[in-house]
């Protein structure tokens, strides 16, 4: 059962502020009908399975078409035989299912109500070639003391770097809320964005690096906007801290297998290895959907699609919209082409190595996992095999990036973080080198396609779809999957869903006078905080 039905006691997380956004009314009573109205969603992603389940839920004749083997689009995992014959799993790698995932995780309890199949990961350190690196495990979780507390306890922030933090910006930034600071920050790099809060060296790393580089972008290239809803999402302005989960076991098994299970149940369809070529205006006032030789009738369409693939299914469909909205499409911009490489590694890597490591001045290596820490296909291995199941990931590769180089020198970076695994050998090694992730660049927040269309028939879902909201990412889909049902549902007289997001303001927002002084005596104590600190390092 939809937990949003108990909405009235029902929390998504810990924060008590978590906002619940209601589905618009419906439009009409919802007209006596003979049969069920039929949706057609295209991709079986995270955003295209949110807005099957939403509709399904309501009595919709939902089929969900996906052109892969599998659902989970960009988080599906398929199966692979190592080279002794036995079973493994590939996916894109690590995905952190972050707390404030409010709606990703309501999804995910439709099939899995206690989100057993998730386990939380302690920490998110963040190890620097150049210096001591950062650690976010046992700081407080509401703001502002975590931010107090991450700033007193990070090396990345120095007394001196702390006085040199431009206040005024940094509290004016910080004055958060949506969507007003989306369209206020248009044409403004998340670089720039850290230039006017004049911010050291270090903690600059720490931003982009973990921030940024996580949306696949170059800092001068990304959304300042884009970043700041970050720091609001997982500092300023939510209560549920900087705690992931990350799934048990490989993605197919643990998530979409048995969602897509649930959606069987609602009365929904699913159809893999199904790629839609083009949608077309039918004789009786629906949409048809084309699929080879094949075409489905529809009342109307979810296209829940990557970047390149949304641009190419409207492209090869002249009826849908108009030639704003459809030029408004083709802008949507994909991000620099990132890479993952699997090693099963024929020994093990040393026992204190966390789970999962970010890293920063690793040539292009952007973080670590050691698999076998938490997912149960690569436990099973290392236990059978005496080996480590290790993964890496690089985001933003350079233009004209050479591809044997980039695995080069990421497993160059691999020796260095862990040197012990320069002893060890691949018995096996998985590579993937993609650009279907958007890039939620510069330009007007205004411009991107939301979820509604010029046409009633036709709603976009996606993580390259603009959502008012403090949401990012899997967030994104899932959450404008659920607007995109909810519109089309509302629109045929019928109840909505509605969504969850973390306060859409700061609760630094208006912090003036008085106020201001106060943040200013709390950075002198950071700072005396921040010096002693230092000098406790050193003295270890
Ligand atoms: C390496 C990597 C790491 C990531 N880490 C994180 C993370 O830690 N946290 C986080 O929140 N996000 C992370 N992401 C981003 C996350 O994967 C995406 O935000 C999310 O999966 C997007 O979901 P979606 O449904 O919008 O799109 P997709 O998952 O891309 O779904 C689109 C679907 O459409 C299908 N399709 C395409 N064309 C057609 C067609 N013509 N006909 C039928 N089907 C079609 C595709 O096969 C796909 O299944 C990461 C992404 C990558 C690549």
């Amino acid at each position: 059962m939809s937990p949003l039905r108990h909405r009235a006691t029902y929390r998504p997380g810990r924060d008590p502020r978590a906002v619940f956004h209601p589905a618009p009314p419906p439009a009409h009573p919802a007209e006596g009908q003979d049969a069920a109205r039929r949706v057609v969603v295209v991709g079986g992603g995270i955003a295209g399975i949110s807005a099957a389940v939403a509709l399904a839920e309501r009595g919709v004749d939902v089929t969900v078409l996906e052109r892969e083997a599998q659902l989970g689009g960009r988080v599906r995992s398929w199966d692979i035989t190592l080279p002794d014959g036995s079973a493994s799993r590939m996916s894109r790698g690590f995905h952190a299912f972050f707390r404030q995932y409010y709606n990703l995780r309501a999804l995910l309890r439709r099939a899995d109500p206690t989100l057993s199949a998730l386990r939380p990961l302690e920490d998110y350190p963040l190890a620097r070639a150049d210096g001591p690196g950062d650690s976010f495990a046992g700081i407080p979780r509401t703001p502002p003391l975590n931010l107090a507390a991450f700033v007193a306890r990070s090396p990345s922030f120095t007394a001196a770097d702390l006085a040199r933090v431009d206040l005024d910006q940094a509290l004016g930034l910080l004055d958060l809320e949506f969507p007003r600071s989306f369209h206020d920050l248009d044409g403004v790099s998340a670089s720039e964005v850290l230039d006017r809060l004049r911010f050291p060296a270090g903690a600059r790393d720490l931003a982009l690096e973990v921030f940024a580089r996580s949306f696949f972008a170059d800092p001068k290239e990304f959304s300042g906007a884009e970043l700041l809803a970050m720091f609001h999402l997982y500092f300023v302005g939510s209560a549920e801290g900087l705690l992931f989960d990350v799934p048990r076991d490989d993605y197919d098994r643990t998530l979409w297998a048995p969602l897509g299970r649930y959606l069987h149940e609602q009365g929904g369809r699913v159809r893999v290895g199904a790629s839609v070529t083009g949608v077309t205006e039918g004789d009786d006032g629906g949409l048809r959907v084309h699929v080879g030789e094949e075409t489905l009738e529809a009342d109307a369409v979810v296209l829940a699609l990557d970047p390149p693939s949304l641009r190419d299914v409207v492209a090869a469909s002249p009826a849908l919209g108009d030639a704003d909205w459809r030029a408004r499409v083709g802008g949507v911009r994909s991000a620099p082409a990132f890479a993952v490489g699997r090693l099963w590694l024929d020994g093990p890597v040393r026992g204190d190595r966390p789970p999962f490591l970010g890293t920063s001045g690793f040539g292009p290596l952007d973080n670590v996992s050691v698999l076998e820490r938490f997912e149960d296909h690569a436990t099973t291995w290392s236990r059978e095999h005496g080996g480590s199941v290790v993964e890496v990931h690089a985001y933003a590769l350079p233009a004209g990036y050479d591809e044997p180089q980039v695995r080069r020198d990421l497993l160059a970076a691999l020796h260095a973080v862990y040197p012990e695994t320069r002893d060890l050998t691949a018995v096996h090694e998985e590579w993937l080198v993609k650009a279907d992730c958007v890039l939620v660049g510069t330009e007007d927040w205004g411009s991107r396609p939301g979820v509604a269309t010029p046409d009633p028939r036709v709603v976009l879902a996606g993580d390259a779809v603009r959502c008012d909201l403090p949401v990012a990412l899997m967030e994104r889909a899932a959450t404008t999957g659920v607007q995109a049902a909810d519109l089309l549902l509302t629109g045929w007289g019928l109840t909505g869903h509605g969504v969850w997001s973390v306060p859409m303001a700061s609760p630094l927002r208006g912090v003036t006078g008085p106020a201001r002084r106060g943040v200013r005596a709390a950075r002198r104590v950071l700072g005396s905080q921040s010096r002693a600190a230092a000098s406790r390092r050193r003295s270890r």
